[in-house]
């Protein structure tokens, strides 16, 4: 395994019928996804390029285009472990990408969990970005009804509407569009009638057109800065619905000016993750760290399991510093900026500095005893 890159691997999820095969054919068609392996929870009978697609003995079916579709007989760890034993022992030619799609009601954080968390496959394969779709017509009926679809929203790195053209209210769908952004403020909000793979994939650090890491698009400062732009911040807009749910899920930016500890980054993940580490969906980061501060290094994670931290060589277009963003649900984050600020020594009133917090770390109030 050691002589190949990892494999990209998106996760394709959106609440039933929202879409997510008829964006898939469209998608297999593009010359730009030759090589690519479609895992689906079960066949049925789902119509996945033009073929309706026979439960295959060995679970997986070789497509016309030369793409895979595999089913998941057992754990998807089972099936993505088949992939790379298929592609070493050579019956895979070449494999480029791979596509998760999740049964409708997934909650995505397990789907992430087990790719991150298992040591092998997080060698192999490389998340590179969840795309949600959300369905135009039944979206805010959905969301208002499920907690799962808010997850599936908060940690999209790119959000699709589809059947917007079924939709002929336009304050129909600026509501929805407004309650994603404040749902999700960092992804990119698409139309999946304009949206092609170049736009959907490649979510991950390194740009391959600009061959660089891009920091900003990969935190989603970019359009999380748009979002605030258009819809103005926090919850200053009034809405007929009580979207109560919504609430719960918050997705926010801890920023440090400068250099930190690695013992202190890691104190503080360590924290994190002990005490509300099930209410983490989604954390991305970059962190300067003060034994090195020239090399960034690149965290993300998902509940209580962190992707191995990665280094970039440097720092790809003048930023330095410390940023995380979190996306979390029913997560105190009174608490978790205090613990920021007290970790990088910037403590408040009642908030105490690294010292006291290496000391006692229950010295931060709030913290689940
Ligand atoms: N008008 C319109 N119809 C769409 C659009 N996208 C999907 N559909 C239709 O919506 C229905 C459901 O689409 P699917 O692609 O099967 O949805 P899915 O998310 O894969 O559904 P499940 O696998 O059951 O969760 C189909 O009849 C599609 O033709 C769209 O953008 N516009």
């Amino acid at each position: 395994m050691q002589n190949f890159h990892p494999i990209p691997v998106s996760v394709l999820t959106g609440f039933l019928g929202a879409g997510k095969t008829t964006l898939l054919n469209r998608l297999l068609k593009d010359p730009a996804l030759t090589d690519t392996a479609v895992i689906i929870n079960e066949f049925g009978n789902v119509a996945i390029d033009h073929l309706l697609v026979e439960q295959a003995s060995d679970g997986v079916i070789e497509l016309s285009d030369g793409c895979l579709c595999c089913t998941v007989r057992g754990e998807l760890v089972d099936t993505l472990a088949d992939l790379v034993d298929r592609l070493q022992t050579g019956r895979i030619a070449s494999l480029k990408r791979v596509i998760i799609e999740t049964t409708g009601l997934a909650d995505p954080a397990p789907v992430l969990q087990s790719i991150m968390g298992h040591p092998v496959l997080v060698q192999a394969f490389r998340l590179d970005g969840v795309i949600t779709l959300v369905d135009a017509v039944n979206g805010e009926a959905t969301l208002d009804a499920h907690v799962e679809a808010i997850k599936q929203a908060a940690v999209a790195d790119r959000l699709v509407m589809s059947k917007a053209d079924l939709v002929t209210d336009d304050a129909t769908l600026a509501a929805l569009k407004a309650r994603l952004a404040r749902i999700n403020p960092s992804a990119l909000l698409l139309d999946v009638a304009t949206t092609g793979a170049a736009a959907l994939f490649e979510c991950g650090l390194y740009d391959p057109e600009t061959k660089t890491a891009d920091v900003r698009r990969w935190l989603g400062e970019e359009a999380a800065h748009a979002a605030a732009h258009h819809h103005g911040h926090g919850h200053d807009h009034h809405h007929d619905h009580d979207h109560h749910h919504d609430e719960r899920v918050r997705s926010f930016s801890l920023v440090h000016d400068g250099p930190v500890p690695f013992a202190a980054i890691e104190m503080f993940l360590d924290l994190l993750r002990s005490t509300h580490g099930e209410k983490l969906l989604r954390m991305k980061g970059i962190v300067q760290l003060a034994e090195d501060p020239a090399r960034p290094l690149v965290i993300h994670g998902v509940q209580k399991i962190l992707h191995p931290p990665a280094r970039l060589p440097f720092w790809p277009d003048g930023v330095s510093g410390t940023r995380l963003v979190l996306i979390t649900h029913d997560m105190p984050e009174d608490y978790v900026r205090r613990l920021f600020a007290a970790i990088t020594n910037q403590p408040g009133i009642d908030t105490p500095d690294r010292a006291a917090v290496e000391n006692n770390p229950l010295a931060i109030a709030g913290m689940p005893r």
